[in-house]
């Protein structure tokens, strides 16, 4: 790797399943890296965690990870430069209103917190502060996501863009799961909404909305809710001044396809598929043929085999180094704080703070409720 790429020094906060993911593809050797990564510190509810996650997840780097039994120690080691906090969403807030007041920068998993207010306290402290703070909505900084924007905006492959379906759906089986569960307990923000719809409306905002475009937006969403979380939640986004519907949902009770999301446009189709909308790796275009909506004439050539029929083009993205692809939203914070921003271009703020207040009107309308929202 280039001398000139800059290097961060993570502290890891929590020893649950994403922060596996994430320090594993910190930790796998890249040859288009544009920034250096060492996991310098790990933070738990317990040393021996913290201890035995090092040894599982960063074997050949473990001896020289300093391992904490609190989250306090990783805000104040003096050789940590940002914190990666992985908590249920319930502690978003308070960890990262620690981290900065230490004077730390924040990596903070998705949803950046419970609800709007909450985000809006941990924005307004690190801009005060003065440190970087992003939201983990990692799937924006995937290669994928620079083709699809390119194919719809500076392209316009599929034309006038109309409508997008998209669903983030999980076959979750919540009653067998612990009440602690941070999937089945309301108090740490339980629910399909925060917890995967966040990834269904984040592809209808990427869909719907031209770069830089000033946007109106109307909202209309319905929840199904057991024992108080939203199984099932659907978003309506009606933007009027171009006439483009989103249709997003979440759903704890079925497994979406493979073919999570479909953009239609004025000349065609596109198709986003993964294992799940958090992980797309295919794009699909399906153009309209030339004879498609032309008379009955014309329909019964092309039966025959005569007309052409529409082109369709796949562009697929692998991880050449079979890591999930978490190493990109971190190269990019690392170019980001090596420039000295304060934030992301491509998950700004002010963009966190609205998808809150999106998610929080669909609550409203929906009827999921956390506690936080009286406090
Ligand atoms: N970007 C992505 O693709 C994904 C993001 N996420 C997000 O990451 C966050 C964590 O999810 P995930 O890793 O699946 O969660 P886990 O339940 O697997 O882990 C959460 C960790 O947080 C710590 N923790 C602190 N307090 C509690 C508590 N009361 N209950 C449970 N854990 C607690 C524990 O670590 P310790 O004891 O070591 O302190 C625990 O291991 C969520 O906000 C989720 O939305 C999750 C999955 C994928
Ligand atoms: O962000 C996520 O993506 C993958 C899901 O399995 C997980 O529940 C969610 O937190």
């Amino acid at each position: 790797m280039a001398k000139e790429h800059p290097e961060l020094r993570w502290g890891i906060i929590a020893t649950g399943m994403i922060a596996s993911w994430f320090v594993t593809d910190l930790s796998i050797p890249r040859t288009d890296a544009r920034a250096k990564h060492t996991v310098q510190a790990i933070g738990s509810s317990n040393l021996s965690k913290a201890k035995k996650f090092a040894q599982e997840f960063l074997p050949s780097s473990a001896e020289t990870i300093s391992c904490y039994g609190s989250y306090e120690e990783v805000y104040n080691d003096p050789n940590v430069d940002i914190i990666y906090i992985a908590t249920p969403h319930a502690y978003h807030k308070q960890n990262c209103l620690d981290a900065i007041r230490a004077g730390k920068n924040v990596l903070c998993e998705k949803p950046f917190a419970v609800n709007a207010r909450e985000a809006k306290a941990v924005i307004d402290a690190a801009r005060n502060k003065g440190v970087y703070v992003m939201e983990g909505m990692w799937t924006r900084f995937v290669p994928l996501v620079r083709k699809l924007r390119e194919l719809l905006y500076d392209q316009k492959v599929i034309g006038d863009i109309n409508r997008t379906f998209a669903d983030f759906g999980l076959d979750m089986p919540i009653k067998d799961l612990p009440a602690t569960s941070r999937l089945r307990d309301v108090n740490l923000g339980a629910g399909s909404l925060l917890d995967i719809g966040i990834y269904s409306l984040t592809w209808g905002l990427l869909t719907l909305e031209d770069p830089g475009a000033k946007v109106e937006l109307r909202i209309q969403a319905s929840q199904t809710l057991e024992d108080g979380i939203d199984v099932l939640s659907s978003i309506l986004l009606h933007y009027p001044k171009t006439g483009r519907h989103g249709i997003l949902t979440s759903s704890l009770l079925h497994k979406t396809d493979d073919v999570f999301a479909r953009v239609e446009g004025s000349k065609g189709t596109l198709l986003l598929s993964g294992d799940t909308a958090s992980m797309p790796n295919v794009i699909a275009l399906v153009l309209k043929s030339e004879n498609d909506g032309k008379d009955m004439g014309d329909k019964r050539k092309e039966k025959s085999g005569e007309a052409t029929t529409g082109q369709k083009q796949r562009f697929e993205f692998s991880e050449p180094t079979g890591g999930r692809g978490f190493y990109y939203e971190a190269d990019a914070i690392a170019l980001d704080i090596a420039r000295g921003q304060k934030e992301s271009d491509t998950m700004p703020l002010a963009e966190t703070l609205r998808i809150m207040q999106i998610l929080d009107e669909v609550r409203k309308q929906g009827g999921a409720k956390f506690p936080q929202d009286d406090e």
